[in-house]
């Protein structure tokens, strides 16, 4: 535990940089089952802001999980770790002014509670993407579901560990029925106004 901590306070702030940026700077948070598409959407929504001048970053469960959070399991613990750290990070991002799209799991209220309240309620976006373990079986993108029931994967969600759906997010898409493009144009839609200028007074 750190103690004797005294806040800095930084010459240049979170308002400026924004307003240099010309854009208000959120988090977006994908969550859902492996499979799901939240990869996908993080991505393409990431495109289509980037071509627009603004400024983004996609932060990403694999390779995340490869670099700064590598020495976390799939245990219950080793997720919640995983994500206040991440949670942490996106709060970085965002003070430096930047659109922040984040794509992990996060199986837990509990945890997805905690990362709106390390980032803000006012800061964040939560995109439940909603897809049924039958479908992403079925795509089995990694071919990490056939491992997970061969019992080569433990604690894997939706198949030996749980997912709770999220009880009130900004944004569900169903991605066993609708299309990649019509996802993408519901999400822009709902974060476009989301992204303007705030007023900090
Ligand atoms: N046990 C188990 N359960 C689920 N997923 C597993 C597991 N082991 C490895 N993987 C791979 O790790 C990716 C998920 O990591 P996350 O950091 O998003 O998970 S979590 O939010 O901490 O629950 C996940 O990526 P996505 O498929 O993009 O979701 C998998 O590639
Ligand atoms: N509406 C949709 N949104 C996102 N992905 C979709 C959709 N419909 C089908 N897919 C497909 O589902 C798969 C999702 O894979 P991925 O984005 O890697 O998932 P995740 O990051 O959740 O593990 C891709 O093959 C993608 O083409």
């Amino acid at each position: 535990m750190s103690t004797n901590i005294v806040k800095q306070d930084y010459n240049v702030n979170v308002k400026q940089r924004r307003e240099q940026n010309k854009h208000n700077s959120k988090l977006i948070w994908f969550t859902g089952l492996s499979g799901s598409g939240k990869s996908t959407l993080a991505n393409q929504v990431e495109v289509y802001l980037h071509k627009q001048g603004k400024k983004t970053y996609v932060l990403d469960g694999d390779n995340i999980r490869g670099g700064l959070n590598k020495d976390l399991d799939f245990t219950p613990e080793g997720r919640e770790e995983n994500l206040r750290r991440i949670a942490e990070t996106a709060k970085l991002f965002i003070d430096a002014g930047v659109i922040t799209l984040a794509a992990f799991i996060s199986p837990m209220q509990k945890d997805r509670d905690k990362i709106r309240e390390i980032v803000g309620k006012e800061n964040f976006i939560e995109v439940f993407v909603n897809a049924s373990v039958e479908a992403c079986e079925k795509r089995d993108v990694k071919g990490l579901y056939k491992k997970a029931r061969a019992g080569k994967i433990p604690n894997f969600t939706g198949i030996s560990a749980p997912y709770e759906k999220p009880e009130n997010p900004t944004i569900q898409i169903n991605s066993d029925f609708e299309s990649i493009e019509d996802s993408i144009k519901r999400i822009i839609k709902v974060i476009n106004p989301e992204l303007e200028l705030p007023n900090h007074e």
